[in-house]
């Protein structure tokens, strides 16, 4: 590095080095000296700043140290509701906010957002490319909501493209998908599963609600974290195939029997249902495959009934 010695151009006094990226006054002079050719003025700047901010007032939640517009409301679970929202300010960026309901257990988002964080953390192998398709948690704090209570505050990034969740595609549709699209979420639920299993990862409550669908990209988002735990527990690894094969035989049911369990459609390929009724029955075979096993397991199946995989577009709501 090539030495400095900063002095003032009108009298040649030295100056201190704050000169280098402020305004100094020249103490022998009393000229106004600085080195930057890209100058802001405070007043500007907190001007400019204060500016920015205008929006704050008006937002209807507050949380790390930022201020949120909810747009629209996209669910709700059993203990919080989800929202778009957009963050106020200069840099505006599309959120999603989970505000807990009343009474529900204190903590729970707190929770939620460390396991999101330890998910991101993680650095296992095919960490880049899975740790984008894991929800990312912004921030977490309590927040005045509309009712004026308090309510505990989750702020995720928004995953753009995703529709909704397979429960609210089941509920779309009225009947059973078609099982070329069920083969495509189980595999992409189950490409992901074996990652997070290989860290040590279960997630506690596979069901339609907690897998967004992304229709564009055949892809599927894993939500509802909070239950998950890192206990190399692998009965409970298997335990999220068995539900996971529950949520695919939901999406290919016609109707629900009277104790509420999903009956498979007559149109699933008989090698599909095969697979589908051995997951959702035998928790000791799904352990014996693990979630790659089972994800060859249902493309084998899929081969069978359909011949080589091909990409098929999807409607989140029936075209007839
Ligand atoms: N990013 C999103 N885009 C669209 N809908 C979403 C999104 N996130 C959540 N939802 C909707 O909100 C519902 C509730 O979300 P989530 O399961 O995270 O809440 P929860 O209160 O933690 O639920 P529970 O405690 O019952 O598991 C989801 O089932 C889904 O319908």
């Amino acid at each position: 590095m090539t030495p400095l010695t900063l002095l003032c151009p009108q009298c040649g006094s030295p100056l201190p080095r704050q000169a280098l990226w402020r305004i100094v006054t020249c103490t022998y002079c009393g000229a106004d000296v600085t080195h930057s050719e890209e100058l802001v003025h405070a007043a500007d700047f907190h001007a400019a700043y204060l500016r920015s901010r205008a929006g704050d007032a008006a937002a209807d939640i507050a949380c790390g140290g930022q201020h949120y517009n909810t747009i629209a409301h996209l669910g709700a679970g059993g203990s919080a509701s989800v929202a778009l929202a957009n963050r106020s300010g200069a840099v505006p960026q599309r959120v999603v906010l989970k505000i807990a309901h009343a009474g529900a257990p204190a903590g729970q988002l707190a929770r939620e957002k460390a396991i999101l964080d330890q998910l991101q953390a993680d650095d296992l192998p095919g960490a880049a490319y899975f740790t984008q398709r894991l929800p990312q948690a912004v921030a977490v704090g309590s927040s005045a909501s509309a009712d004026g209570q308090q309510r505990d505050v989750l702020v995720l990034r928004h995953p753009t493209g995703f529709w909704g969740s397979l429960a609210d595609v089941r509920l779309a549709y009225g009947r059973a998908i078609d099982a070329r699209h069920a083969v495509w979420m189980w595999r992409r639920v189950l490409e992901v599963l074996a990652y997070v299993h290989a860290g040590g990862w279960s997630h506690g409550r596979l069901s339609p609600e907690h897998l967004l669908v992304h229709p564009a990209d055949h892809g599927v988002l894993i939500i509802g974290w909070s239950g998950a735990s890192r206990r190399h527990d692998r009965a409970a690894q298997a335990r999220d195939l068995v539900q996971l094969a529950w949520a695919m035989r939901a999406m290919l049911s016609d109707w629900f029997d009277p104790a509420g369990e999903p009956v498979l459609s007559s149109a699933t390929p008989a090698a599909l249902a095969w697979v589908l009724e051995r997951a959702s029955q035998d928790a000791a075979w799904c352990a014996s495959l693990g979630a790659e096993g089972m994800r060859r397991a249902v493309g084998g199946a899929a081969k069978d009934a359909f011949g080589p995989a091909r990409f098929i577009d999807f409607s989140p709501t029936p075209s007839n």
